[in-house]
């Protein structure tokens, strides 16, 4: 199997070898720092070894439960926010076909925002078809999902009745605490385990992604054996290709570059990028500090974003996932009448299109003052996302590291909580 690479050699007309070699040694304090438990957070460290953790056991009770909601259903709807989805999204968007959701999709996502209108629609679709329910929640309590599966719950039951309703009904939540947990006891769920050492953001590769991405009926057991193969490249030399992605951006950051646009030349990874802002913001950005992380899907948006990256403040820098190999072929057929000048491409495939949009892309963008990382995807397949997923994470915990913060926590996001209980009135938020 081939590997994931980076290649920052554009970034180097910005940022010399010797800033980011001073950004390197913290990188490896960093690194060792999480390998011996001893940096901020260690308490959620359990994503470090997690994919070598999973057991054939865990993977076969996914599989059949999987399976199971496959039979029983027409369609699944996944309730979650955060970390409790943007995994599972990620690679549901980049396996599915790109038409899918028009030929009848097996997966729905709700409980990821409170619009009215969403649920009704989603109630409206669900109507008459047999449905299933995969509600997540680490913390049980979280009031977006919550409120999504008190909606949806209340609807199953009322097409299908109590008995079937418990069937089709799966939650992944903490082991011992929370409501979702009390609940699911009481109703009798099958449930699966957030790890307690493991946070909502490092949450992708246990039942938290892999429980919906076998229901999509994509292959978890790739998933996990590219983040297997990536922890392990990572315990040698390997652990370089996170350390350096970690070392580039903190040199970037340190001469002004607080913005890091993660860029797509395949809408496929629209939502892999999504992921990636969640793991790095809610990371990172925090005692006033860190780099803000932005995403664009090109080449679309470089027909509306496009402008304001080639010449607007000069204080971003893009790392582009570019993938090697298409899934499919397809060339550029001749016209005889050539009226739109694309002669010129005929017999051409459509990536190579895409590649040299790429190319031009990353020169002028250089140009104009971005420095660009490439991170270099070899398939879009679940191994190479597996390996992705983990590339990612451990460069995360060492960019925390070399930043002074607490990787694993995300005390900012209680204010709109807060406020929001307060304005709705909830029981003890009165005074505040
Ligand atoms: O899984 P849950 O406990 O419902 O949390 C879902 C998400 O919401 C929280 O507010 C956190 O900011 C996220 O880190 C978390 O992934």
């Amino acid at each position: 199997m081939d590997r994931i690479k980076l290649d920052y050699s554009k970034v180097l007309s910005f940022v010399g070898e010797e800033e980011i070699t001073v950004q390197r040694e913290k990188a490896t304090k960093a690194l060792k720092d999480l390998e011996d438990g001893t940096c901020k957070g260690s308490d959620f460290l359990g994503w470090l070894d997690l994919p070598v953790h999973i057991t054939d056991d865990e993977l076969n009770r996914i599989s059949a439960c999987a399976n199971k909601l496959r039979e029983q259903t027409d369609v699944v709807v996944i309730v979650g926010i955060g970390g409790s989805y943007l995994g599972a999204k990620a690679v549901i968007e980049a396996m599915s076909g790109s038409f899918d959701a028009y030929s009848g999709t097996k997966v729905v996502f709700a409980g990821n925002n409170v619009s009215e209108d969403y649920l009704y629609e989603l109630q409206a679709f669900l109507k008459d078809k047999k449905f299933g329910i995969c509600v997540i929640s680490k913390s049980g309590t979280t009031t977006e999902p919550a409120v999504a599966f008190r909606l949806l719950k209340d609807q199953l039951i009322e097409q299908e009745g109590v008995a079937v309703a418990r069937e089709r009904i799966v939650a992944i939540t903490d082991e011992k605490k929370g409501a979702l947990r009390t609940m699911s006891d009481r109703e009798g769920y099958e449930t699966f385990v957030i790890p307690d050492n493991v946070g909502g953001r490092y949450s992708v590769l246990t039942p938290v992604g892999l429980l919906p991405v076998a229901i999509a009926g994509f292959d978890v057991r790739a998933l996990v054996k590219g983040a297997v193969d990536m922890r392990a490249y990572s315990k040698g030399n390997g652990a370089e290709l996170s350390a350096t992605y970690a070392a580039v951006r903190n040199a970037l950051y340190e001469k002004g570059y607080v913005i890091e646009i993660t860029v797509n030349f395949n809408p496929k990874l629209h939502y892999v990028a999504e992921w990636w802002k969640q793991l790095y913001g809610e990371s990172e950005g925090k005692e006033n500090k860190g780099i803000f992380p932005a995403s664009v899907d090109f080449t679309t948006d470089l027909h509306s974003m496009g402008q304001y990256i080639q010449e607007g403040r000069r204080n971003l820098f893009e790392t582009v996932l570019s993938i090697d190999k298409t899934k499919y072929s397809l060339q550029v057929p001749c016209d005889a009448h050539d009226l739109d000048k694309l002669n010129y491409l005929a017999g051409k495939c459509v990536d190579e299109v895409n590649k040299m949009a790429e190319l031009g892309t990353q020169l002028a963008h250089v140009d104009g003052g971005v420095p660009n990382i490439r991170v270099i995807i070899p398939e879009l397949t679940e191994y190479y996302l597996g390996q992705l997923f983990y590339f990612y994470e451990l460069a995360c915990g060492i960019s925390g590291g070399i930043l002074g913060v607490n990787t694993f926590d995300q005390p900012g996001v209680e204010a709109y909580k807060n406020n929001m209980f307060m304005l709705l009135g909830k029981p003890g938020y009165e005074k505040k």
